[in-house]
């Protein structure tokens, strides 16, 4: 096994259309890390995903390793597990099927252990049927039959969005504790940042836009959380004060980001939240369901 789950060199991407998907993108991951991408739409973040992944083929392959490997290369089978948003809207899984036929037919009782934790985790009844379920529900379906093998890489491409706060929370923790002891490795593009430096989530971050790799950060050396008003003199300082000007697109809260390797760490304010009160009340539900 090389040091390295992913490597990235100088990879572009063109669609056939013509449009840009990436533009010169370089990425190391070692074993264990836990990436998480930011960027608007269109920036490229599936566009990645799937060319780390092998779902998309790529003119160069030699730009991508993936646990040292070409991703579509035979030596590279099973070792990257992509999620999408795609398998929700095909109308196959949402036939009258038992979820207990559907998810035993992918093998969890081979792994009791694993099959137990996720599917409390994912808080999935087994009495339910495919057909009459939600969609957040049947997310958890998909979820629980992705993530069930022994990935080494986890390409996930938000798809916790329709997942309710507390199922979200308690996931993204399984999936951290999955690289801490598997010493697997995840990216994670979202829309959603809720609850990801709560659980320390991610290791590193990256802002992609337009297809470039605009900035790269460690979670834990290059970011200090700061209590609103503390340090406000402080350039360095993301403020989320600034939202007035955000709203009003005058925003030029990123200037100083660049500077963070030649100062010290970058101070992210804290912000006000109903994050935590959302999560209350669902734990409260969720301890009552289990009455
Ligand atoms: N199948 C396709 N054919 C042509 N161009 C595409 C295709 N898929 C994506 N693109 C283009 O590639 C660029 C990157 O798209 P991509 O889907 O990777 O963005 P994204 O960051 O995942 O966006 P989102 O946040 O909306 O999911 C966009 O400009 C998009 O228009």
């Amino acid at each position: 096994m090389t040091d390295l789950a992913i490597e990235v060199k100088n990879l572009n991407y063109t669609y056939p259309t013509g449009s840009i998907g990436l533009q010169d993108i370089s990425l190391s991951l070692a074993w264990g890390s836990r990436l998480v991408i930011v960027g608007p739409n269109g920036a490229g973040k599936s566009t990645l995903l799937k060319l780390v992944s092998g779902q998309r083929l790529t003119s160069t392959p030699q730009a991508i390793k993936l646990a040292g490997q070409d991703p579509f290369s035979r030596a590279s089978n099973n070792v990257a597990t992509f999620l999408g948003t795609e398998w929700i809207l095909n109308s196959v899984i949402r036939r009258d099927m038992p979820v207990k036929t559907l998810i035993e037919s992918v093998g969890i009782n081979n792994l009791p252990d694993r099959r137990d934790v996720l599917l409390e985790i994912l808080d999935i009844d087994l009495s339910w049927n495919m057909n009459h379920i939600s969609d957040g529900q049947r997310r958890r379906v998909q979820l629980l039959i992705k993530l069930f093998p022994l990935w080494q890489v986890l390409l996930l491409d938000e798809v916790t969005v329709d997942l309710d706060v507390l199922v979200r929370l308690r996931l993204l923790n399984w999936l951290k504790q999955e690289t801490l002891t598997r010493k697997s490795c995840i990216i994670y593009a979202t829309h959603i940042f809720d609850g990801l430096a709560t659980l320390d989530f991610p290791t590193h971050l990256i802002h992609l836009n337009k297809g470039k790799i605009t900035k790269s950060i460690n979670f834990n050396d290059d970011i200090e959380f700061v209590a609103a008003g503390q340090g406000t003199e402080d350039e360095s300082e993301v403020k989320y004060n600034d939202i007035e000007q955000i709203l009003r697109g005058k925003s030029d809260g990123n200037k100083t980001i660049e500077d963070q390797h030649t100062r010290k760490k970058m101070k992210i304010c804290m912000v006000p939240s109903v994050h935590p009160l959302a999560l209350h009340w669902l734990s409260e539900d969720y301890k009552s369901s289990k009455q």
